[in-house]
C-alpha cells in the first residue's frame, strides 16, 4: 500500500457530532482512486466504475492529519481494480477501509477502451531515456 495524500482534517469536513464525515472521506477516496488510475493508465477519461463494501473502522477528529493509500489488485482488460486503506498519519490508526474500487479506462466516446497495462509503472522511470531503462 502507498500512501501519496495527506488531508487536514478542518471544521468543514465534520458532521453533526465533530467527527469526520463519511462523505467527505469517501469523496477524498474517490478523487485518489481516479487521479491514481489516470497516472497508472496515461489516460484523463477513467470512471469510478464499483465500490465494494467500505468498513468504517475507526473515526478522525478535527486536526488529524490522515492519510490515503491506494494498492493495484487487479490489472483487467479495460479495468483497474484497487484497494484502499486510510490511516492516521500519527497513530496509523485505521480509519477506513475499501477492499475493491474498480476504475475503468475510456475512449474518446466514452467507451470502455482496452488499457494495455499489467503492472504498475512508475512516473519517474517513464521519465528517465529509455537507454538508462
Ligand atoms: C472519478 C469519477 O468521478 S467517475 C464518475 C462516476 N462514474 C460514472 O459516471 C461511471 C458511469 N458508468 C458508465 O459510464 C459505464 O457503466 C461504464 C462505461 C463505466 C462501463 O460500462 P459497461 O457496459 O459496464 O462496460 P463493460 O461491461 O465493458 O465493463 C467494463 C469493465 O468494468 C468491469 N465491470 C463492469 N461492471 C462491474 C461491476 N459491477 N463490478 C466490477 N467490475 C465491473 C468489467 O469487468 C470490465 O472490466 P475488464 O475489461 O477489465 O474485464
Amino acid at each position: 500500500m502507498n500512501y501519496h495524500t495527506r488531508k487536514w482534517v478542518k471544521p468543514e469536513d465534520l458532521n453533526p457530532n465533530q467527527s469526520l464525515f463519511g462523505g467527505r472521506l469517501l469523496q477524498w477516496i474517490d478523487e485518489e482512486a481516479a487521479l491514481y488510475a489516470v497516472i497508472q493508465l496515461e489516460n484523463k477519461k477513467i470512471v469510478t466504475k464499483f465500490i465494494s463494501e467500505i468498513n468504517f473502522v475507526s473515526s478522525a477528529k478535527q486536526g488529524d492529519i490522515i492519510e490515503i493509500g491506494i494498492e493495484v489488485t487487479k490489472f483487467g482488460s479495460t479495468s483497474l481494480t484497487l484497494a484502499c486503506q486510510v490511516r492516521n498519519k500519527m497513530t496509523h490508526q485505521t480509519i477506513i477501509t475499501v477492499d475493491r474500487i474498480v476504475m475503468v479506462n475510456l475512449d474518446e466516446d466514452g467507451n470502455p477502451a482496452p488499457h494495455g497495462k499489467t503492472q504498475v509503472e512508475f512516473v519517474k522511470d517513464r521519465l528517465k531515456p529509455k537507454d538508462e531503462l
